[in-house]
């Protein structure tokens, strides 16, 4: 579905990623993780087409969907208005939405569980709730890989645990590939089966999540020590970071 061939992207002059390799099957779902700055939004934007690579390729077969990390827009837009965006590539340069496309929008609103803001002024959303307009708007435009800068990070759990089910879902049911950044490796554990880890812009570690995704890699990847935690009476892992183990002293009390 997807093909990265030693790609180099530079931004402002500077090179930021440096033979960067790695492929996505369809159906597959990739999580990139990385330290801040390291380079995943840049990774995402040259896989969506928005920065060209200095050198390299990147190859995708199908209609791609793009969600971005933070998003607002200069006008008082509805959720609808946003939403229908999405269908702009079915419209044709001077078309409009028709019934069909609202049809559409309305299908993916009541997915979402958002049918009550369609009216809603999009600026005026909680950062959670513009999310899942956002991802309406990369559904609606029938997007067969589809990608998404942090689509968790202004979320509560209770809307991490819903964005995750509907990208499950949406590759489960709906044959979606899907490649997300993300700071939270637990949301690799639940639902990617590949993940791309970006140590720095020239070395990066890619794979099965479960062959990928360890305690060891992750302490490299955040320069910290992360250990593997499980749920009591749950067959469910995350990881987790230890904080300030320098300063923790033998009897167990922290300074
Ligand atoms: N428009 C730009 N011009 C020049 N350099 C840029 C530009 N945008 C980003 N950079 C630089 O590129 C590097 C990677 O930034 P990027 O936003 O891709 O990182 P990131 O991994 O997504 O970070 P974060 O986790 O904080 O969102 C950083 O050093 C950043 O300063």
């Amino acid at each position: 579905m997807i093909e990265v061939r030693n790609l180099t992207v530079e931004r402002g002059g500077k090179p930021i990623l440096s033979g960067y390799e790695f492929s996505l099957e369809a159906g597959g779902i990739l999580a990139v993780l990385g330290a801040n700055g390291v380079g995943k939004t840049t990774l995402i934007n040259t896989l969506i087409g928005v920065l060209k690579p200095r050198q390299g390729t990147v190859q995708v077969k199908g209609k791609v969907g793009f969600v971005p990390q933070l998003f607002e827009v200069p006008f008082a837009y509805s959720c609808l208005d946003i939403a229908l965006m999405g269908r702009a590539r079915h419209l044709g340069l001077f078309g409009s939405p028709g019934k069909k496309d609202f049809e559409i929008v309305r299908h993916y609103f009541r997915m979402l569980g958002i049918e009550s803001l369609e009216t809603h002024a999009f600026n005026a959303l909680s950062g959670g709730q513009r999310q899942l307009v956002m991802i309406a708007q990369a559904l609606v435009s029938e997007c067969e890989l589809l990608v998404l800068d942090e689509p968790c990070a202004a979320l509560d759990y209770k809307n991490q645990d819903k964005v995750l089910k509907l990208l499950h879902q949406l590759q489960t049911e709906h044959g979606l590939t899907i490649i997300f950044s993300t700071h939270m490796p637990q949301h690799a554990v639940e639902i990617a089966t590949d993940v791309l880890l970006m140590t720095s812009g020239t070395h990066f570690m890619r794979g099965k999540t479960v062959d990928v995704l360890t305690s060891e890699n992750l302490s490299t990847l955040y320069d910290l020590p992360i250990a593997r935690a499980n749920f009591d009476g749950l067959p469910k892992h995350t990881f987790a970071p230890v904080f300030r183990q320098q300063e923790v002293r033998n009897d167990g009390r922290s300074d």
